[in-house]
C-alpha cells in the first residue's frame, strides 16, 4: 500500500494549525459505507462493497480500475444518478440517499455537471444553442453573455455558430464541458473524458480541467482508465472488485500505470 493521504482521511479529519481547529470546506461528495448490489441470474453482483470516500472541494480526483471493478457504478451513486442499497450519498452537504426522484431531478441539474467520452451533443444545435439547453431546460433565463463567456473560457468563443459536426473531437469534448459548467455546478463528474481523443486534444481537455481546478477550485471526479489522464488529478482512487484499494497523491503517469499493472497481475 502507498504512504500517500487518502482523501477518505484527509479530508474528514480536522485540519489545526498550531493546534487550533481550522474550519475547511465539507467535502463536496461524501459515500459513506456505500454498497450497490444487482440481481445477476440466481446470484448478486456487488458492484460497490462498503466504500468510504470524501472528494475534497476544489480537488479533482480520478478513479481507476479493471474492467468491472465498479467505476462507473461509483460515479452514478456519487451524482444521484443511480441508487445505493446501502449506506449514505452526501452530495454537495445534502444527504441524498434517499431524496425523492423531484429531488434528485432538481439536485443534478442544479449541482452536478456531467460529461462522457462521447460527448453527447446535440448534432442540429450549435455550440451556444448546445451549452445554452441545461439552463432552458430549467426554466431558467438564459443571458447570451454568460454563454458566450462559458465557450471563451474553454477557448470557442470563435465557434460559437459551429454544430457538432463541423469541430474537432477535442473541440467538441470543450464544448460538453462547457455545457456542464454553465450552471456553475458544485461537482463536475466525468466518465472517460479523453477516451474518444487524440493525445493532442486529450492533453488540451485535461489542461482545461487543470486550469479550472486551480483557478476556480471545481471539485471533479473523474473515471478514466488512461494513467496520464489520471495523472493531471490531484489524487486516484483505485478499484478493484467493488472496494477502494489504494490511493495515489499526484502519482505520475508512470506510477499509476505501474499501479494498475500490479492490480490486473494479482486478478
Ligand atoms: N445495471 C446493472 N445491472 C446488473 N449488473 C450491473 C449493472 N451495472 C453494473 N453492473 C455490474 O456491476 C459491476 C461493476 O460495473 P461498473 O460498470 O461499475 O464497472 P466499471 O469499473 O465501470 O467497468 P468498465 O471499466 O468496464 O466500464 C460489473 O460486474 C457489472 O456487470
Amino acid at each position: 500500500m502507498t504512504t500517500a493521504p487518502n482523501p477518505s482521511t484527509t479530508a474528514t479529519a480536522p485540519l489545526r494549525v498550531n493546534g487550533r481547529p481550522v474550519d475547511r470546506p465539507p467535502p463536496a461528495v461524501e459515500l459513506r459505507e456505500v454498497t450497490r448490489h444487482y440481481p445477476a441470474s440466481g446470484s448478486t453482483v456487488r458492484a460497490l462493497d462498503g466504500v468510504t470516500i470524501a472528494f475534497p472541494t476544489g480537488s479533482w480526483t480520478a478513479v481507476m480500475g479493471p474492467s468491472g471493478s465498479g467505476k462507473s457504478t461509483l460515479l452514478h451513486c456519487a451524482a444521484g444518478l443511480d441508487r445505493v442499497s446501502a449506506g449514505r450519498v452526501l452530495l454537495a452537504g445534502r444527504d441524498i440517499t434517499t431524496a425523492s426522484d423531484n429531488d434528485l431531478t432538481e439536485l443534478r441539474r442544479d449541482t452536478i455537471g456531467f460529461v462522457f467520452q462521447n460527448f453527447n451533443l446535440i448534432g442540429s444545435l450549435t455550440a451556444e444553442q448546445n451549452v445554452a439547453l441545461p439552463l432552458k431546460l430549467s426554466g431558467a433565463r438564459v443571458p447570451r453573455a454568460r454563454i458566450r463567456q462559458t465557450l471563451e473560457s474553454v477557448g470557442l468563443g470563435d465557434r460559437l455558430r459551429h454544430r457538432p459536426r463541423e469541430l474537432s473531437g477535442g473541440q467538441q469534448q470543450r464544448v460538453a464541458i462547457a455545457r456542464a459548467m454553465v450552471t456553475a455546478p458544485a461537482v463536475l463528474f466525468a466518465d472517460e473524458p479523453t477516451g474518444a481523443l487524440d493525445s493532442t486534444s486529450a492533453r488540451t481537455v485535461l489542461g482545461l480541467l487543470r486550469s479550472m481546478v486551480d483557478t476556480t477550485a471545481q471539485t471533479i471526479v473523474m473515471v478514466t482508465h488512461d494513467p496520464v489522464a489520471a495523472a493531471s488529478a490531484d489524487a486516484v482512487v483505485f478499484l478493484s472488485d467493488g472496494r477502494i484499494t489504494d490511493v495515489l497523491s499526484r502519482p505520475s503517469a508512470r506510477e499509476v500505470a505501474d499501479r494498475l499493472a500490479g492490480m490486473e497481475a494479482d486478478r
